[in-house]
């Protein structure tokens, strides 16, 4: 290498972070709206968009409630929003602007909530943020809920935002990719991720299409902070991001879906998808721990035993847990940190996969106060998030010896 070429290298790789990207902090919020019990919600859902006398449905409605391994959601929607905006009831009349308006504010706040607890928990101040990559379903202005919540946070003017629309629920992953991209390739950089998905831009009276949809969907927000080596003496890394892949199942399109209307956003969720995802996830698997294996540089690296693993899979719904347990033959409880988040909180698309990170450590600290010696913790996971395409992120994830 010529001197020249290899001062270039020299400062390149000055550019750059030292490390895998790594998780240095999590933070999550509900809104404050309504919590409904899972077992009220047919009840509820029928009487408030004045739809009592489709008794076919509503039994349907129950049936599904009762399947999906969901106990309670939380929602921004009130009565008396939907008393306010009778509109929202008929996905026939005009109704975008009127939810844009909402959840253009509410948006924004949701994140700027769990970000707050992200940022407390990294310890340094909001202004150190140099990116900002934010995801949601409900992103239709210009400009968009990051700028709001740069504005809400104090971010600096010079923060770097990046907004993710309608990835789905594969956004949170999606998200979390590009900051471990940015991360290792802007040294310092501190990247703050977050989602926030409110359902009041697809709400709509039932119409026998989207009750899967009415029974999953909840809201939320998570906020993670990403950052690569050097680290500042108090930041404490909670999973190493060792290599993160996306893949797309071709042919399947029309699988999975979402439509912007004037009567707000419309859901499409085919019957299929617990198979096709069951027929592709360990092909995902299996090429995420290649590029992993090449990543750290050792090629055992790539042979892997799913159940020596930690799971933090997007609990899309519960039959999607289960595939994806019975396909690669894991244990009960590997995906007790998803099933969870499914249970408490029904799926926030997007948002979710943060929300089952938290969870994972919160399990994982309980695990390190109750284990004896000899029994080790797994010290390598995957994450998989999956969404319109049909879309699969997978990324590796390490949990460093001393957490
Ligand atoms: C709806 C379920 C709770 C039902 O549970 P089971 O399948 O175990 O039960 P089951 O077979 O008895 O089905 C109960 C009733 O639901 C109906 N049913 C099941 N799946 C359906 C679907 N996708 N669309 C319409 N109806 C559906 C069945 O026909 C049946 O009707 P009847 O009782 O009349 O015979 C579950 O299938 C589920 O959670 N599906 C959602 C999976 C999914 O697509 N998730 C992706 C979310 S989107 C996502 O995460 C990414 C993104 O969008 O970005």
């Amino acid at each position: 290498m010529t001197r020249a070429k290899a001062r270039m290298h020299e400062s390149r790789s000055m550019e750059h972070g030292e490390g895998p990207a790594t998780v240095l902090a999590i933070g999550t919020a509900n809104p404050s709206g309504a919590i409904v019990p899972q077992d009220e919600f047919a009840d509820q859902f029928f009487r408030v968009t004045k739809s009592e006398h489709l008794t076919y449905l509503k039994e349907k409605l129950k049936r599904i409630c009762q399947k999906t391994g969901i106990e309670k959601r939380h929602f921004h929607m009130t009565e008396d929003i939907l008393r306010a905006h009778p509109e929202f009831l008929d996905r026939e009349l005009p109704s975008l602007d009127a939810r844009i308006d909402i959840v253009a504010t509410e948006v924004p706040k949701l994140a700027a909530s769990a970000a707050a607890k992200a940022i407390a928990e990294w310890g340094r101040p909001a202004t150190d943020i140099t990116h900002l990559v934010f995801c949601t379903y409900s992103g239709c202005r210009a400009p968009s809920a990051d700028l709001q919540l740069a504005s809400l946070l104090g971010l600096r003017h010079s923060v770097c935002r990046t907004i993710l629309s309608l990835h789905g629920c594969y956004g949170g992953a999606r998200a979390l990719h590009l900051a471990k991209d940015l991360a290792e390739n802007n040294r310092g950089a501190r990247v703050l991720v977050a989602c926030s998905e409110i359902t009041l831009v697809c709400f709509g009276g039932p119409d026998g299409g989207n009750l899967v949809g009415h029974a999953l969907f909840g809201d939320g927000a998570g906020a993670v902070i990403v950052g690569a080596g050097p680290l500042d003496a108090g930041e404490r890394p909670l999973f190493e991001m060792v290599s993160a892949t996306q893949t797309t199942i071709p042919g399947t399109e029309h699988a999975l879906g979402m439509q912007v209307t004037g009567g707000g956003i419309d859901f499409h969720l085919a019957i299929q998808v617990p198979m096709l995802l069951g027929h592709s996830v360990e092909h995902c698997l299996l090429d995420a721990f290649a590029s992993s294996a090449a990543a750290v540089g050792d090629d055992d690296a790539g042979d892997v035993a799913w159940n020596d693993l930690f799971w933090a899979v997007h609990p899309g719904g519960r039959p999607i847990l289960d595939k994806i347990e019975a396909v690669l033959k894991l244990e009960p409880g590997k995906l007790a940190a998803s099933r969870h988040v499914l249970r408490e909180y029904g799926n926030m698309s997007g948002a979710t996969i943060v929300f089952v990170l938290d969870e994972l450590r919160r399990r994982r600290r309980e695990e390190e106060a109750d284990r004896d010696d000899d029994h080790q913790l797994a010290e390598w996971g995957a994450m998989l998030a999956f969404g319109p395409g049909i879309t699969i992120e997978t990324m590796v994830l390490r949990i460093p010896r001393a957490n």
